[in-house]
C-alpha cells in the first residue's frame, strides 16, 4: 500500500502540513509509505517540511509545459506519475484548483473519487471515507473496495501536528512525457490575484447582506479591515449583489481561509460560508439576532445593528 499526496504551485497552498498530517497519520496507521508528489517550484518549500511530517518520498516533476499549471498537463502528469509508482490511496488537498484536477485524475485512472473529506480508516479491503455532504449540513461515510481510490480532503476541521519522528525523505525526480498534451482551454481573464491572498490573511473583516448596502460595506468594513492591518471579504450573498469581487467570497464555493481573527459583520453562518473560515482561531460575529447561526461558531458575540457598531470599532481601533 502506498499513499500520496499531490500538490503543484510556485509555493504550497494554505492547509497542505493539514493534509500531510491526516495522510502520514494514515499511511502509519496501515503500515505504508507517504509519498508526496510536487509539481513546480512548491517543490523547494516542500522539501523544508517533507521530514517534519513523515514523508518517505519526495517526488518531484518537473517539466516546461507545467509551467501555467494547466489542467491537463496536471492531470497527464498525476496519472503518468501514478502508472509508474502505482499508489493504492491518492490525496488531494483541496485548494480551488484541486477541485478540478482530483475528479479528472480519478476518471483518467478509471478510479473512485471522493470530494470534501476529512476522516479516513481502512478496514481490510475496504476504505471508509467521511465526507461533508450537501454543502457542509450533513456527513456521509463511503466505503470503498476499489483498489486505488483518489480522496480530496478539506483541511479545514483538521490540525497540523508534525511527526514524533522526523524522517530524511529520498528526493525522486520522475520523468513524464507531455509532448501530446496541449492545454484545450486558455484562461483569457483570470480573476484579480494582486497583492496578498485572503486565504494567506492573519485578520480577515467580513461583510454579509445585514450590511444592507455596498455603500455601507465600502465605508464600514474595508475601514476596519485595514485599521486591522487584515484583508476584507464577505459572503457569497453580497458577491451575487455585486457589492465585492468574487475572489474575496468566503465560503464552501469561495476561499477557504484559516485567520487567526474573523470577524463577521452582518453574516447569518450559513454552513457553506463557515466551511471557509470556520478553521479561523477567533471568530467575532455582527449580528441583530441573536439566534442566527453565526453565535454557534463565534468566540465573541455581539447582538446588536452592525450599522452602529462597526463605527464604534473603527473608531475605537484607530484610536
Ligand atoms: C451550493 C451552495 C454553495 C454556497 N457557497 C457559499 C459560499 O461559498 N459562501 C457563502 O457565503 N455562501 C455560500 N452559499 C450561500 C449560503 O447558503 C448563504 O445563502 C449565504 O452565506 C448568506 O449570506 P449572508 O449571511 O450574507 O446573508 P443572509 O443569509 O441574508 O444573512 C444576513 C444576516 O445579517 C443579519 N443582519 C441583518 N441586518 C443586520 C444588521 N443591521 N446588523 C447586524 N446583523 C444584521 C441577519 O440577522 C442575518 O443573520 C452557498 C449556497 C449553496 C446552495
Amino acid at each position: 500500500m502506498t499513499v500520496v499526496l499531490c500538490t503543484w504551485g510556485n509555493t504550497l497552498e494554505g492547509g497542505t502540513e493539514e493534509a500531510l498530517t491526516l495522510a502520514r497519520q494514515f499511511a502509519a496507521a496501515n503500515g505504508a509509505a507517504l509519498n508526496w508528489v510536487v509539481i513546480g517550484p512548491a517543490a523547494n518549500d516542500a522539501a523544508q517540511i517533507a521530514g517534519q511530517y513523515g514523508v518517505a518520498s519526495l517526488d518531484v516533476i518537473s517539466d516546461a509545459k507545467l509551467a501555467g499549471f494547466g489542467p491537463d498537463a496536471l492531470v497527464a502528469s498525476l496519472a503518468q506519475y501514478c502508472e509508474q509508482i502505482k499508489p493504492t490511496t491518492v490525496l488531494f488537498n483541496q485548494s480551488a484548483p484541486a477541485r478540478l484536477i482530483a475528479p479528472r485524475l480519478a476518471g483518467r485512472l478509471n478510479v473512485p473519487v471522493v470530494m470534501n473529506t476529512f476522516a479516513l480508516a481502512q478496514a481490510g479491503n475496504t476504505l471508509s471515507v467521511t465526507a461533508t455532504a450537501f454543502g457542509g449540513d450533513t456527513h456521509v461515510v463511503y466505503q470503498l473496495a476499489a483498489p486505488v481510490k483518489v480522496i480530496s480532503v478539506v483541511t479545514t476541521s483538521l490540525v497540523a501536528e508534525a511527526a514524533a519522528t522526523a524522517t530524511t525523505p529520498a528526493r525522486r525526480d520522475i520523468a513524464v512525457d507531455l509532448s501530446a498534451v496541449e492545454e484545450r482551454f486558455k484562461v483569457t481573464s483570470a480573476p484579480r490575484a494582486e497583492g496578498p491572498r485572503l486565504e494567506d490573511a492573519e485578520i480577515i473583516v467580513s461583510g454579509g447582506r445585514g450590511l444592507a448596502s455596498a455603500a455601507n460595506y465600502d465605508a464600514l468594513v474595508k475601514p476596519l479591515a485595514e485599521a486591522l492591518g487584515g484583508m476584507w471579504g464577505g459572503s457569497r450573498a453580497i458577491v451575487d449583489e455585486g457589492w465585492i469581487d468574487s475572489s474575496r467570497q468566503v465560503g464552501l464555493t469561495g476561499k477557504i481561509t484559516r485567520p487567526g481573527l474573523y470577524l463577521a459583520a452582518g453574516i447569518s453562518g450559513a454552513s457553506q460560508h463557515m466551511a471557509g473560515c470556520s478553521a479561523a482561531k477567533t471568530i467575532v460575529a455582527i449580528n441583530k439576532d441573536k439566534d442566527a447561526s453565526i453565535y454557534r461558531y463565534a468566540r465573541y458575540g455581539i447582538v446588536a445593528d452592525c450599522l452602529d457598531v462597526l463605527p464604534e470599532l473603527i473608531k475605537a481601533i484607530k484610536a
